[in-house]
């Protein structure tokens, strides 16, 4: 395989292209990315949107697989230039099996290290989470924390756990020797909690105020402040990441940087509420209308029905110990260390993000 010095014109594979945030690191790669001369998209799911991508001067390949079958991952990576891993099962809701999620987001990681140390393939970027950090089940606020905050991290659930598990093996892979010689570079994104066009939890959200009568109801106090990234900046982060890895190496092989922007610090409520609010919705009080231990209960009680129900049908809540307890912990982060490594800068303002995501909202089926 060509090194990158040599060639001007880049293969990139991106995993997980057909989900919420690869849809917009797909899109941002063919706007922003002038080396890109071959886009690979693998996901277990194609979508059919990608059809219109094939008209444009880079060659677009929709690869449908499966990254727990390393097979199918190898022969995907075969030949490209850098790998973007973003495919993973993101459920904090008891969707799916603790082993699913530990063979998608774990198994599925290290098939593809393996994959670009047995092709060749140099540059390898993965999409971690901040949940590698916290918030920990103690409760523990993490207040305006960058990437060398101590915290104690303690990771009970198996969302958070395998996130941590694939981030610590994608760094312990940085200097691995790739076929052909050449050391392996890696680094993980940890984006704090993305919003924006396409994201579920928001629309879901949305569709349950419609229901309630456009109101949603305050649980969480307004001094709990989460943090949270616009899609459109995390895609972009991915873009200058992939694209600087290879002439920082040395600076930025085997490093984390958290997903940052200047989105407002506020509550997960409060926050959804500057789209929610301008497409129709009410928040109603100004504190939470249940006492906490209440809301413990509640939560409790869906965990119970949860395990009682599976063998019969899914259920699936918002509300569960492990979402209220992420939702009650301040989690905010702080830090210009992306912009001192590879001079990342928002692409987009704040002013945009929201109106964006509003219009957004706005568009959806059914929407007031
Ligand atoms: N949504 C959020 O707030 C945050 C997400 N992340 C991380 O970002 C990444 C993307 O998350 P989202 O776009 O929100 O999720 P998503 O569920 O919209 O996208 C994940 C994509 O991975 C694909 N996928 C799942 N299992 C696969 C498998 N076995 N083989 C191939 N493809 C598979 C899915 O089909 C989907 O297209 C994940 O790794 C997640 O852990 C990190 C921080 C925050
Ligand atoms: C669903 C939660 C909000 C509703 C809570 C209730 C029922 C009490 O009102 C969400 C609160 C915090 C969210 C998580 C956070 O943004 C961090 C995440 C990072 C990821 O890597 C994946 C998504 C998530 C776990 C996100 C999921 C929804 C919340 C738990």
């Amino acid at each position: 395989m060509a090194s990158s010095t040599q060639a001007q014109k880049l293969v990139y594979l991106v995993t997980g292209g057909c989900g919420f945030l690869g849809e917009h690191v797909v899109r941002m790669l063919l706007q922003r990315e002038p080396q890109l001369q071959e886009l690979r998209i693998f996901d277990l799911h194609l979508g059919p949107w990608l059809e219109e991508l094939k008209t444009g001067p880079v060659q677009v390949t929709a690869i449908q697989g499966d990254v727990t079958q390393a097979h199918e991952v190898t022969a995907a990576v075969a030949g490209a230039h850098v790998v973007i891993h973003i495919a993973g099962l993101v459920d904090v809701f008891g969707r799916a099996s603790p082993k699913t999620i530990h063979e998608v987001n774990v198994q599925g990681t290290q098939n593809v290290i393996e994959a670009c140390v047995q092709t060749g393939t140099q540059f390898l970027v993965y999409t971690s989470s901040m949940e590698v950090v916290g918030p920990n089940i103690k409760g523990h606020p993490f207040y305006r924390g960058n990437e060398d905050t101590p915290y104690e991290a303690v990771h009970k659930h198996p969302y958070p756990r395998s996130k941590a598990l694939a981030e610590r093996l994608v760094l312990e892979a940085n200097g691995r020797k790739v076929h052909g010689g050449l050391p392996l570079v890696t680094c993980a994104l940890r984006p704090t909690g993305i919003y924006g066009e396409g994201h579920q939890i928001m629309k879901d959200i949305y569709y349950q105020g419609l229901r309630l009568g456009g109101r949603l109801f305050r649980v969480i106090p307004t001094s709990v402040e989460h943090g949270r990234v616009y899609v459109g900046n995390v895609a972009w982060m991915h873009v200058l990441v992939a694209r600087e890895l290879k002439q920082r190496a040395a600076l930025m092989g085997g490093q984390v940087y958290f997903c940052y922007d200047k989105s407002p610090y506020k509550s997960y409520m409060d926050f959804n509420m500057e789209f929610l609010g301008p497409c129709g919705l009410r928040l109603v009080g100004t504190r939470p209308l249940l006492p906490y231990w209440l809301l413990v209960l509640l939560a409790t009680l869906n965990a119970l029905l949860q395990w009682l129900l599976r063998p019969l049908l899914l259920y699936a809540p918002l509300l569960n110990p492990y979402t209220l307890a992420m939702a009650n912990t301040t989690f905010t982060v702080s830090t210009n260390k992306a912009q001192r490594h590879f001079g990342y800068e928002p692409l987009f303002s704040w002013e945009d993000s929201r109106t964006r995501t509003i219009h957004w909202v706005q568009a959806l089926e059914g929407s007031a």
